[in-house]
């Protein structure tokens, strides 16, 4: 009897352990621009325990201020680079939004000299403290940081294709917008995939699949095909020289790791477009549908069908994807054979925004 009494209560206990299972968020990088805003909406996600912000920069005051918001969990600042570990330690998720920003005049690649490092950095000391986190990176040149990342990942024997993420949601967010306000609908009920990379003409939003169905001439999806490819650079040349993109791409990370943390929680058919380590083409890191699960990616979505538009600009694309995949793993080997200073990809013929 009383076996049976402490079977069940020990079951309780358990059954209660995973109930309670605690999550914990890292945002990297969360003093800044895309960083402060991500993780207030990160405060609207349910079940988040611990959000860690961490970034050079002071951030007593940041987590002192968020910590106010009437919500669950508790937030941590972490600062400098002897507080990063602690800052990923455990977590189930590490959202980095850390480096330098395009100033007008600028392409994407031109950031990889000075945000590369924030890659290996953030690589390594996941590595040491959390190797089984969700690893989603915003900071560019996105095409490059991800291989990069994949291979401090390799060097230190923890890189799992399934948890490491470029987050390339801004783009779906932004086609949802373009095409949603073009058909006079809300940009929720539009349903689209882009696929590819997140630069210039590696961003393909597949218009010929877009939910509801988007009917228009060849000579305007091409027209809109543009402007979300080239919708980053419209808001740096907007914000002059106060950076890039800041607000909807905190939207848009959020709503990534909003469905991580769903994913991670057992919900099922949760399906995201991310650049990630990818079989799909001969491009060894890709974009494309992807349905989440606890451990990351559970499943690699089939390539969508294609119009004859959209698979001349996919042919395109790849040697590009192929080419900036080199860098970021040539980056990452200089860096990890012990130079101090890997070496600044030169200008590329393939080069994108
Ligand atoms: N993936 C996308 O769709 C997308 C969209 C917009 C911007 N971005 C990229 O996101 C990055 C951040 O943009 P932002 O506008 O927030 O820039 P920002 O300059 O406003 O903020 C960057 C923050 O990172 C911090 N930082 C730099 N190095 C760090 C390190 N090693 N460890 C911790 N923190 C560090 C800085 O102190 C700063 O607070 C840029 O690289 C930008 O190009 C990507
Ligand atoms: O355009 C940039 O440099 C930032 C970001 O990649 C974006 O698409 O807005």
């Amino acid at each position: 009897m009383f076996l049976l009494t402490s079977l069940k209560s020990q079951t309780k206990v358990a059954a209660w352990r995973v109930v309670v299972r605690t999550l914990k968020v890292a945002v990297v990088g969360a003093g800044g621009g895309i960083g402060q805003p991500l993780s207030l909406l990160l405060r609207r996600c349910p079940g988040i325990d611990e959000l860690a912000l961490h970034d050079l920069t002071e951030m007593k005051g940041i987590a002192a201020d968020l910590s106010h918001v009437s919500q669950t969990g508790n937030v941590v600042g972490f600062t400098g680079e002897q507080e990063l570990e602690p800052a990923v330690s455990g977590a189930d998720v590490v959202v980095v939004a850390a480096g330098m920003p395009r100033l007008p005049g600028m392409q994407r690649d031109h950031l990889m000299a000075a945000n590369g490092n924030v890659a290996v950095k953030v690589a390594t000391a996941v590595s040491n403290a959390s190797p089984g986190a969700l690893l989603a990176f915003i900071t560019n040149p996105v095409n490059m940081i991800v291989p990069t990342a994949a291979e401090v990942l390799r060097a230190h024997g923890t890189f799992d294709p399934r948890r490491l993420f470029g987050i390339t949601t801004l783009d779906v967010v932004r086609s949802k917008k373009f095409i949603g306000d073009s058909m006079n609908i809300s940009p929720d009920e539009v349903n689209i995939p882009v696929i590819g990379g997140h630069a210039g003409i590696t961003i393909l939003p597949l218009i010929s699949q877009c939910q509801p169905r988007y009917r228009r001439d060849l000579q305007e999806i091409q027209k809109l095909t543009n402007r979300i490819q080239e919708a980053g650079t419209e808001v740096v040349n907007a914000k002059a020289g106060k950076g890039s993109a800041t607000l909807s791409m905190a939207y848009a990370a959020a709503t990534f790791v909003d469905s991580l943390l769903r994913a991670i929680g057992g919900q099922e058919e949760l399906v995201e477009c991310a650049f990630v380590a990818s079989e799909l083409t001969d491009a060894p890191f890709f974009a494309s549908p992807l349905n989440l699960g606890k451990d990351g990616i559970k499943r690699y979505m089939p390539l969508p069908q294609m119009s004859d538009y959209e698979k001349e600009a996919l042919e395109k694309l790849l040697p590009i994807l192929r080419q900036n995949a080199d860098e970021g793993v040539n980056f990452a080997r200089t860096f990890l054979s012990g130079q101090s200073r890997a070496p600044v990809p030169a200008a590329l013929p393939l080069t994108t925004n």
